[in-house]
Parts: C-alpha cells; structure tokens; sequence
C-alpha cells in the first residue's frame, strides 16, 4: 500500500463518503490515485470556492467526514473562504492540498503557485484548521493521518493535509485509527449532578439546542432527554431542523428579534438556559432584545460545559448527555409551557400578484406537503431568511459565517452525499458568484430544483445602506442560460407561475430545474424584516 492509499482508506475508515476536488499539476498523482483506485468516488466541481462548500455540505448531510482535495497554492488558497466558514460552523472538512515534492523545494528557486513562502499556505490553513499535517515521511504518516483525522471528527472542525507529490507513490502502513479519548468519570458525574440541580431548582429551564448536536448525532438522544427533562426545547439558526419528529417538546427555532415572539421571551426570560451545542454567535444571540444572562446559563460547546462561573474542560458533548439521561429516567412533570409549536404557510394562492419571499416559503411547503420533504441548501440573502418559513426538512445553510455562493455548491454535494434530490434556495447576487457549478450536474446526474430570489439586487445590503446605488444589479436572464447549462430554466412573475413553475419542475428528472423568480426590489420576507429592523432598534440604544 503507499501512502495515497493508506490515507483513502482511513478518511473513509473515518466516514467520507466522496472526494470533491480540482486537481493541478503539485495534485495530479494523488488525483490520479483517487480515480484508479475507486475508494472512493471522485466529483470534480468548476471553481475551488464550490470544492469547499460541496465538501462542507455533504459532511453536514451524513455525519461524516467532507473531503476536498485541490492543488497547490492558486487551488487550496482559493478555498480559503469555503474552509473558514466550515471551521466557523463546526463542519468535519478534511483538505487534503498536494504540494512540491522535496527536491524542488529545495531547487532554490521560486515555484510556481508559491506565494511568500513554501510554507505560507501550510501557516494559512493553521488558522482556519483545528489540526494539520504534512506527510513528508512515510514512516510517520500513518501516526500524522490518524491524529489529524481523529482530531477532526473529535472537534468537529476541518483539519489540513498537505501531500507533497514526491511522496504520492510510497510504500506506507495503513492508518491505525485512534481511539477517543474517555472523559473523567468523576468530572463528569459532578457536572451532570450540577446541570440537574440547576435544572430542577428553576422556575423556567429551557433548552435550546445547536450545531453540535447534529454533527455530533446527537439528535435522538438529546430529543429523548429533552422528553424525559419535560423542558421546553428550541433549536438555534444552525440547528434548525433538528427533534423536528422526535416528539421532544420542541417549540421552534430561536431567533432573537427576527424571530417569534413567544420562543424569544421563553428563551430570553429563562433562569435556567441549557445550550446544548450552541455556538454563541451574534446571528444566533446578537440580535436578541436582551443579552442572555450567562450567569444562568448552562453551556455545553467544544469538550467543555461552563455554568455560570464554573467551568468543567474535557466534556464531550455526548458524555453530557448519556450522562443526564442516566440520571433522568422518567418522563418529567410536564413543564414544558403551552406554546404552539410554528405554524409554517401553506396554500398559496396561485394568481397573478408579483411574488414575495414568503410566497416562495408557502409554495415550498405545498410542494412538500404534496410530493414529500427534500433537502435544501439556501446561500446567504433574504433567501436563507426565506427558509426559516419552511416547514421541517434537512437544511444546510451558512446561517452563522453567513457567505455567500454556499447555495448552489451545497445543493450538490447534497445530491452527492445522499441521493436525495434537494431543493436550492439563491439570490441573484449569490447566483452570479457559484450558480455556473449547474453545469457539472450533467456529468454526474444530479437534478436539483433551484429557485433564484432574483430582486436584481443585493437587497440585504440595501435594506441597511438604500441610499447606495451600487446594490443594483443588472438583469443576467438567468433561465436563458440554463439550457446551455445541461438544465432546464423558466422565468416566472406572478404567483400563478411560480405554482406551475414547480409543480413542471418536480416533474422533471435528470436535469436541474432553475426557477428563476422576480421579486420586486425592496421586497423581503418577514423574518429578514424583523431582523433588519431589530438590529436598527439594537443599534440605536
Ligand atoms: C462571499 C460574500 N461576499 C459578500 C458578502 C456580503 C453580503 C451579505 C451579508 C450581509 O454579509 S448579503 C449580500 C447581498 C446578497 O445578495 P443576493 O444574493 O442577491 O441576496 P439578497 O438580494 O436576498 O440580499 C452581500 C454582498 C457575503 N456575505 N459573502
Ligand atoms: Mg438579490
């Protein structure tokens, strides 16, 4: 075995399911061993930006391990953005960068794809990565590639490897995964005790749960808790989706001021607030009316659980949670305050008014209400805003990082990781910068039906500065260009054809299905709305 092998077997040894990837010259052996080999299978996008949120996605989607293998230098620096987000999300990404091989490195002379140093990139992802290596010795590389990829899936956080293209072909042991680490018995049984205590002594606990518990699989067990616990339950932006039909007392999702009312006071006002998997971030807490009241709350994020001032390091997730369930056998007195779960809009009426963002929202849930859930990857813009009127399916969206051209990549390294045909979810704007990866469904028969909010603008950014007239748009006849493609496209203007428009799209298989919907510039959904002027009022005080 040589160590392009070994390290195929491990990463899926250690849950990847595909490589997504653009090869150059410092990658073509690796790539040629990808393909050769067929450990697994290998899907080429058109831009490195798309490998990255591809890659990121479909880890999101199985729980696995996302794999983007690029070239050196002009590839792996140019998913850079793709990588940040996934470390800013908590995605399992591993980027595996070939690189110059030892003798010319040492040539003296400048590389091509060389920015300031040979080891810049190496420095570059150091920050945007929770582990690296570079498998310049094949004695060490089975040990390098067995902590880097436990170090991943461990952090749930992507992870660097460089692989020099001398080193592609060399003999190597396979990959001894490593074990994980047991937390201390101890430690643990105090917090757990503590949690509870602090749990049972409130008047209002809540708990609200985030990324971590789906990267982690978490969700049944943190549903069966949160039914044995009888507390209200709410999930953050990032975590939407989730207890979705667990039957736990789930009340929605948590949006600070862009969100419901009733979910917002429970959470806001609660004295005992247990965040399971929350990463404490402005899109999740920043727009809140209120600061949340670290002193009673309870934190379990990243190996560690704090209360208040108390902070236990080296508490895995899961361990918090086994160890709560075994100390809460019982279905709890039911504390779980009587809150309408959301009531999601359904029936649009199909006529000839211009569209909305939230007639997308209804004339997606009747398409599942009718033909059955799917899968969706939304971009940034008021088309993510879109989807939290979307009732309960699978959503990958950068709803913390919150970039752009994450859509149309995501949608199909969703298709890839799970078969499912999903739904994509774009505005204009982002469309212009990753839409054209349209063009590699062909290749791999994916057919995913893409709705582009198309308001020929960057209306979030005018609805903070409208005064700026750089946030038009051009018209760039999106559905025109479908065709050339490998897709089918239809521009549609009224309710009426937005409704036709999809029922002909879930009809059609084998080709993607762009559904390119004109809103009215200055148009938003409800919750981009609320959360614009909910910043506007924060930002006043
Ligand atoms: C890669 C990237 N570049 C720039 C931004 C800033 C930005 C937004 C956020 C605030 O950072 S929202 C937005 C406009 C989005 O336009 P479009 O896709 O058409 O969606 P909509 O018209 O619904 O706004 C930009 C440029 C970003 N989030 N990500
Ligand atoms: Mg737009």
């Amino acid at each position: 075995m040589n160590i392009s092998e070994s390290l195929l077997h491990a990463l899926r040894d250690h849950g990847a399911r595909e490589i997504f990837g653009i090869p150059g010259d410092f990658a073509l052996p690796f790539f040629k061993v990808i393909e050769e080999s067929g450990i697994l299978p290998l899907y080429t996008l058109s831009h490195e930006p798309g490998v990255g949120f591809a890659a990121d996605a479909a880890a999101r989607i199985h729980g696995g391990l996302g794999v983007a293998a690029v070239t050196y230098g002009a590839g792996a620096l140019n998913m850079v953005n793709p990588v940040a987000g996934a470390f800013a999300e908590k995605s399992p990404l591993v980027v595996i960068s070939g690189a110059p091989g030892a003798g010319e490195s040492k040539s003296g002379l400048l590389l091509h794809h060389q920015a300031k140093t040979l080891d810049s990139q190496f420095a570059i992802y150091r920050e945007i990565t929770c582990d690296q290596a570079r498998l310049d010795d094949a004695h060490s590389a089975p040990d390098e590639i067995a902590r880097v990829l436990a170090s991943c899936l461990r952090e749930s956080r992507p992870v660097y490897i460089e692989l020099p293209r001398d080193m592609v072909g060399v003999a190597c042991e396979p990959v001894q995964p490593l074990a994980p680490d047991a937390p201390d018995a101890e430690a643990l049984a105090a917090c757990a005790d503590e949690i509870l205590a602090r749990l049972n002594a409130a008047h209002s606990p809540v708990v609200l749960v985030g990324v971590e518990v789906r990267r982690f699989g978490l969700e049944s067990r943190v549903a069966e808790l949160c039914t044995r616990l009888g507390i209200p339950v709410a999930t953050s932006i990032l975590g939407r989706g989730l207890l979705a039909d667990a039957g736990a007392p789930l009340v929605g999702t948590y949006l600070g001021v862009a969100g419901d009312t009733q979910i917002t006071e429970l959470v806001e006002q609660s004295d005992a607030l247990l965040l399971l998997g929350v990463v404490l971030s402005d899109t999740n807490f920043g727009v809140s009316s209120r600061q949340i009241d670290m002193r009673k709350t309870i934190q379990a994020l990243d190996h560690r659980v704090s209360l208040g001032y108390h902070v236990y390091p080296d508490i895995p997730l899961a361990s918090v949670v086994d160890a709560l369930l075994e100390r809460v056998t019982d279905t709890g007195k039911a504390r779980t305050r009587t809150i309408q779960p959301p009531a999601y809009p359904h029936g649009l009426v199909a006529d000839d008014a211009p569209i909305t963002p939230n007639d997308i929202a209804c004339a997606i849930n009747d398409l599942m209400l009718e033909h059955g859930r799917m899968p969706i990857a939304a971009d940034m813009g008021d088309c993510m805003f879109t989807a939290m009127d979307i009732g309960p399916t699978a959503l990958v969206a950068p709803g913390y990082y919150a970039t752009m051209g994450f859509g149309v990549p995501a949608g199909l390294g969703l298709q890839a990781a799970c078969g499912e045909r999903p739904l994509i979810l774009v505005g204009d704007g982002a469309f212009q910068m990753t839409g054209w990866e349209l063009g590699n469904c062909r290749r791999f028969g994916w057919d995913p039906i893409v709705i582009v909010f198309n308001n020929l603008s960057w209306e979030m950014l005018r609805t903070f500065q409208p005064e700026s007239g750089f946030n038009n748009l051009d018209d760039w006849q999106f559905a025109a260009m479908a065709s050339g493609l490998g897709g089918d496209g239809v521009r549609v203007h009224s309710r009426a054809e937005l409704s036709a428009a999809l029922v002909q799209a879930v009809k059609r298989r084998g080709r993607f299905q762009l559904i390119e919907a004109m809103i009215p510039r200055g148009v938003l959904s409800d919750t981009l709305n609320r959360f614009v002027s909910g910043v506007k009022r924060l930002s006043r005080k």
